[in-house]
């Protein structure tokens, strides 16, 4: 859906490109993160794909056509833009702010106001409490979820969003993400999001890209893939500590159940849970219970019981991982 194709950016009066013949591939419905170290160029290679910065060098194709030289403005209706200080005009109202671009585009009135107050109740926000009211009567998440309203108010494939939850405090930002998480099962957009939170880009990417200064990819792989198999000591530094235990979070029960063998139940509990529980959740519920292991219903097979030392043995076993 979207290529970069050797893409570079100069900035006027550098010597150094800050982003140095870049090639990566976006597929059509996927969600794609960009982290790496401050000043690594992904601010740019995001705004590059809208061409609000123009690069210096390569081609970026959006859906097979080359839109490296075409009309920025126009290119830019159909691409939904999000920014972490949401840019909502203070005199308008929310409804009016989620119009925007319709309106841009000669879109009559009714259906604009219609169009807004819709996708308000699709970011969670009733439209009947919020629609007439004006951005600063609106808490900070709520202003952000206007924010994604307004980029999809045209209903664009691809989406941009630079650190757009980075403003709110860390629990709105959990629910925000969850929100969101729920809002892409349902709209399917492609998404690029730049962040700085790698367990934000943990929860919310299909894959996450890691860009090492001067905008080398360092690796662009699925979340399990990256805790499990770091690319080199750059990416493994970048994660940091804790990859064992954030593998757990994004491991099914599904997923260690090949590679583990079944053990006998013993005198202790066994907690019941499904396939598609993360491993996390299993252990959890293990250990609030102090139960000795889980029971799993396979079908055709019967229940397994599986150990907690077998379950932890198999879920630390990257090689093994399937995905
Ligand atoms: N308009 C500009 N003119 C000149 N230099 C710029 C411009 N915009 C960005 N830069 C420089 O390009 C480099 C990369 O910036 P960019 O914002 O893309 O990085 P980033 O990875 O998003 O960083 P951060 O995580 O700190 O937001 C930085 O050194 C920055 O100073």
């Amino acid at each position: 859906m979207i290529v970069l194709d050797g893409v570079s950016k100069r900035y006027p009066g550098q010597d150094k490109a800050v982003v140095s013949d870049l090639s990566m591939e976006i597929r059509r419905g996927e969600f794609v993160v960009l982290v790496g170290p401050s000043g690594c160029g992904k601010t740019t290679t995001l705004r590059m794909i809208n061409r609000l910065v123009e690069p210096t060098a390569g081609r970026i194709l959006i859906d097979g056509r080359d839109v490296t030289h075409v009309d920025g403005d126009e290119l830019r209706r159909g691409i939904g833009y999000v920014i972490q200080q949401i840019g909502l005009l203070p005199h308008l109202t929310i409804a009016d702010n989620i119009a925007l671009v319709p309106k841009m585009l000669g879109v009559a009135k009714s259906e604009r106001r219609a169009r807004a107050l819709e996708l308000l109740e699709l970011v969670g926000l009733d439209p009947a409490l919020h629609a007439d009211r004006h951005p600063r009567q609106l808490s900070g998440g709520q202003q952000q979820r206007v924010g994604v309203a307004r980029a999809l108010a045209s209903d664009p494939p691809v989406m941009l969003m630079d650190e757009p939850f980075g403003a709110v405090d860390p629990i709105a930002r959990e629910k925000l993400q969850t929100e969101f998480l729920r809002l892409q099962e349902r709209i399917r957009k492609t998404i690029v999001m730049v962040t700085h939170d790698m367990d934000e880009a943990l929860r919310l990417g299909d894959r996450i890209a890691i860009f090492d200064s001067g905008s080398r990819l360092a690796q662009f792989d699925t979340p399990l893939e990256i805790l499990s198999n770091p690319a080199d000591d750059f990416v493994r530094d970048f994660v940091g500590s804790g990859a064992p235990v954030r593998r757990l979070s994004l491991l099914t029960v599904a997923d260690v159940l090949g590679t583990a063998p079944s053990t006998a139940a013993g005198a202790g509990r066994a907690i019941e849970v499904d396939p598609g529980d993360s491993v996390h959740t299993a252990l959890e519920q293990v250990l609030a219970a102090g139960a000795e292991g889980i029971e799993v219903a396979v079908p055709e097979e019967g229940s397994r019981f599986l150990d907690l030392g077998t379950l932890l043995t198999a879920a630390s076993q990257p090689a093994k991982v399937l995905t």
